[in-house]
């Protein structure tokens, strides 16, 4: 095979309690990548279509992971990368991490898979260090297993794969600004009280047990952030107004998608779902605030060849 076609989801990541650590893929929404193989050695972005992205492969997110994955695979030839990009860059739904991420499992396909999820998850992150400052891996992690994951450590990278109870929906509202992750991580405090912390990490723990035990109930309860959302809430135009909306119609939970802008509510079946995208749209319809919304199921598969 020299040329292979993929579908790279949107994810969201943090989940309110778990910053820098949790995520989930999305169905609803993704980039696709065409990576093919060439004589000439090194990577190539030959074409980008959807939002004005650099071509130099050292200042793309897809050209920085893919020339990590062969300096350390170092094939006898190259690769060509083009991007058909359907998420906003700066939108807080991971279009950074899809790049990264397709890029590399696109090529992983092309030499014959010689690497495994976390492997080329660490490849990625190289990525999203351009993107971000930092490798952190709450998008790609989904993206690339599929589902919710958790990243128990980054170095070494170490992976949890988290069960996705079968009725759960998502909801994304994306008002029209844009936050760089990297601004969004500045803002955040160095140290945090330990009160906070022990809120926090009960938090994380619940979810993940209600994830286990298919407890919507608990997962309701768990969906608290008390350490980055009132840091960077205020980023958000309405964050709360959209908050106490979905929440009011029977949300389960309702925080920052990422690093922002991008707001996500989660809810137990497909018509919740829907009705919170009426109810939250009425928030921004009231302002001259752009915004586009959309429903989705958890994407238990990731990444794809299409
Ligand atoms: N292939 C690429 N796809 C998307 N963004 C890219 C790419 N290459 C470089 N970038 C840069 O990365 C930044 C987007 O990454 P950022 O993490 O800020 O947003 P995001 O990934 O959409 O949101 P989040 O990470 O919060 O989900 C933009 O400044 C963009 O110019
Ligand atoms: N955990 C990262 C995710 C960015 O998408 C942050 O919130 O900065």
């Amino acid at each position: 095979m020299n040329e292979i076609k993929i579908f790279s989801p949107a994810t969201v990541a943090n989940v309110s309690c778990g910053f820098d650590v949790l995520g989930f893929c999305l169905d609803a929404i993704g980039d696709e990548m065409v990576v093919r193989k060439t004589k000439e050695k090194g990577i190539k972005i030959t074409k980008i279509e959807g939002y004005d992205l650099p071509f130099e492969a050292e200042k793309n997110v897809a050209g920085v992971s893919a020339l990590a994955l062969i300096g350390h695979a170092n094939p006898d030839c190259g690769f060509e990368i083009e991007i058909y990009k359907n998420i906003k860059p700066g939108s807080g739904i991971g279009s950074s991490s899809a790049s990264a991420a397709g890029s590399v499992f696109a090529i992983n396909e092309l030499l014959g898979k010689p690497y495994n999820k976390t492997q080329l998850t660490n490849f990625a992150m190289k990525g999203e260090a351009l993107a971000s400052g930092s490798e952190h891996a709450d998008n790609l992690a989904p993206g690339i297993f599929g589902g919710f994951t958790l990243v128990k450590s980054t170095v070494p990278l170490e992976i949890l794969e988290l069960p996705t109870p079968s009725q759960l929906y998502v909801t994304i509202i994306h008002p029209q600004i844009e936050i760089k992750t990297s601004e969004a991580r500045a803002i955040l405090p160095k140290e945090i009280p330990l009160k906070d912390a022990i809120t926090q990490w009960a938090n994380v723990g619940s979810l993940v047990h209600a994830l286990h035990t298919n407890d919507y109930n608990l997962i309701q309860r768990s969906l608290q952030d008390v350490i980055v959302e009132p840091y960077r809430k205020s980023l958000i135009p309405y964050f709360e107004d959209v908050k106490s909306s979905a929440l009011k119609i029977g949300a389960l939970g309702c925080g920052i998608s990422g690093s922002g802008p991008s707001i996500f509510v989660l809810t137990k079946g497909k018509q919740k779902a829907k009705d919170v995208e009426e109810a939250i749209k009425t928030v921004y319809s009231k302002t001259d605030i752009e915004f586009y919304t959309f429903t989705s199921a958890i994407n238990t598969e990731g990444i794809k060849i299409i």
